[in-house]
């Protein structure tokens, strides 16, 4: 069984494509370990569909599914054509929707499902919005170096929601996301940045499309087309690994 390592802009991820569609909590568990297994934010499974190019099942490290993850579809997308699973523009249904990607070399535009606005909050000393952009982000508008990963972890807990802080600066957006799931800061969060994209956007701070800066310094593009959020930014195939041994039945 052939796994490959992804890295889109620092989000990283486990990505294999099989037939059967099971539980793969466990699996996820395993494999997203950064000490004992191969270490990544998120397991990513294709299966067959007879629709859409595939759909997949997403798992965040600790073994939770989510519905969306807008990093994820563009790892996912890439991994699909470079193994004849999809032509360079693909549609595949997520747990939030169906989701259109296109390939070029190794960038990656990933067409979001529609957003919604989940409100407007004052908590723990903070003033934020709470966008849900496939999953739920919560988006503090101010210095990203008032990032406070405890005040993050609260907000997560009572929310149940992705926690970013998102900041403006020669109009470009930097963006900080605490993730559900990780439990922990990532190096990037598609959809966190774009929900970050829609409060910025609320406070006219920037225009239909911005270049983003998640943790992790790499440039990305959130962009608003006709009511639809794109999200384009580089991937990585950082490489692939045979899983072989007594287990392997548990996740083909
Ligand atoms: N941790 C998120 C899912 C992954 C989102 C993120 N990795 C992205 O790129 O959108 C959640 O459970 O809501």
């Amino acid at each position: 069984m052939v796994v490959s390592k992804y890295s889109a802009s620092g989000n990283d991820f486990v990505i294999f494509h099989t037939f059967r569609k099971i539980d793969r909590s466990g699996v996820a568990k395993v494999l997203c370990n950064r000490f004992s297994g191969i270490g990544a934010d998120g397991l990513i499974v294709l299966l067959p569909h007879e629709k859409y190019d595939f759909e997949w099942q997403f798992y965040n490290a600790d073994g939770s599914e989510a519905s969306m993850c807008g990093n994820g579809s563009r790892a996912a997308a890439h991994y699909a054509f470079v193994n004849n699973l999809a032509d360079k523009k693909m549609k595949f249904l997520t747990g939030a929707g169906v989701i259109e990607a296109e390939v070029e070399d190794n960038t990656v535009e990933s067409q979001l499902t529609p957003y919604k606005f989940l409100g407007k909050y004052e908590d723990f000393g903070k003033k934020f919005k709470i966008y849900d952009t496939g999953v739920p982000h919560i988006v503090i508008l101010e210095n990203i170096n008032n990032f406070d990963k405890n005040l993050a972890r609260n907000l997560r807990e009572k929310y149940n929601a992705n926690v970013n802080w998102a900041e403006v600066r020669d109009n470009k957006l930097y963006v900080r996301t605490y993730e559900r799931g990780v439990e922990d800061e990532t190096l990037a969060c598609g959809t966190g940045m774009c929900a970050s994209f829609l409060v910025a956007k609320d406070n006219n701070l920037i225009g239909e499309s911005v270049k983003v800066y998640p943790k992790s310094g790499e440039e990305l593009t959130v962009s608003l087309k006709n009511g639809t959020l794109y999200f384009k930014g580089k991937v990585k195939h950082c490489f692939s690994a045979v899983m072989d041994g007594k287990n392997e039945r548990d996740f083909v």
